[in-house]
């Protein structure tokens, strides 16, 4: 990432002195995702692409050319969009208005925000997407809002990465609700007007359950559903860290690895 991406408009030194700044997460799946969606676009780690892993955390990355440009998650996994149980953004002076208010220390907020808020704080209900898209079918008006919340700043954060990227070549939806749920995706495609997305909703709707497959109408940029391999991914890269090692290891004289 470069550093107008991941720095905070803090005060410098809590960067060079306390490395507060911008790290992201869950880099095993927006990586495996985007390097196997490009490869089946015919574009292997080529282009300008979005990826939105969709789980109980969840998070949005922006990749060009293989590199990850931004991402929505920050020093911590709270930053972004809406979660199972996490806030995502938030105005952060909500610390100070809930200690005045209600006179909550830090550690109760933080709490709040990371385990209480989210699709389980709006809704009320649950933290679990399917849950609430059958209360919402049920007429369940907190668990529609949740969704709508969901999918609206979803759309928004993934707008805003698109500022990393000099042109977009397409998005991978990936995590339990982006692999599963077509409703979801297509809530949050509507969001995004002027990308000139175009879902084909038979595509989106006639996917199986986690099977990989394109479901745009082939125009605009494409979109694809990837399921993600974040064990496979992190099995590879200990493989490749585990041969760096042994190659550097029969570099070393004999004598070396001995006395080491
Ligand atoms: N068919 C479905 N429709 C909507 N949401 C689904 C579906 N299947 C799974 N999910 C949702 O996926 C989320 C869990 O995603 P998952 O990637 O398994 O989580 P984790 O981050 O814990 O690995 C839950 O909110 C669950 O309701
Ligand atoms: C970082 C994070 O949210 O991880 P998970 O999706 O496994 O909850
Ligand atoms: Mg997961």
């Amino acid at each position: 990432m470069p550093a107008h991406a991941y720095r905070y408009a803090l005060p410098k030194f809590l960067y060079t002195q306390h490395n507060v700044r911008r790290y992201g997460f869950h880099g095993t799946s927006h990586a495996y995702v985007s390097e196997r969606g490009s490869e089946l676009a015919g574009s292997y780690k080529h282009g300008g692409w979005l990826t939105a892993h969709l789980g109980n955390g969840s998070s949005t990355c922006a990749i060009w050319n293989g590199q990850s440009v931004d991402t929505s998650m920050g020093l911590t996994p709270l930053e972004g969009v809406v979660m199972g149980t996490r806030s995502g953004d938030v105005d952060p002076s909500i610390h100070s208005f809930l200690a005045s208010n209600l006179g909550w220390d830090i550690y109760k907020i933080d709490k709040m925000l990371n385990s209480e808020s989210g699709l389980l704080g709006l809704s009320d209900l649950s933290n679990d997407m399917r849950t609430l898209i059958e209360a919402s079918e049920q007429g369940n008006e907190d668990a529609t809002l949740a969704i709508e919340v969901f999918c609206y700043r979803l759309a928004k954060s993934l707008a805003a990465l698109s500022c990393g990227l000099p042109r977009i070549d397409g998005l991978f939806f990936t995590g339990g609700i982006g692999e599963n749920s077509a409703y979801i995706r297509e809530k949050t495609i509507a969001y995004l007007p002027h990308f000139g997305f175009n879902l084909s909703k038979e595509q989106n709707d006639g996917l199986k359950r986690g099977t990989e497959g394109r479901i745009d109408a082939g125009t605009g940029p494409q979109i694809w559903v990837i399921p993600t391999d974040e064990e496979g991914r992190i099995a590879k890269e200990t493989v490749h860290v585990v041969e760096h090692e042994v190659q550097q290891a029969a570099k070393k004289p004999e004598s070396d690895i001995a006395t080491a």
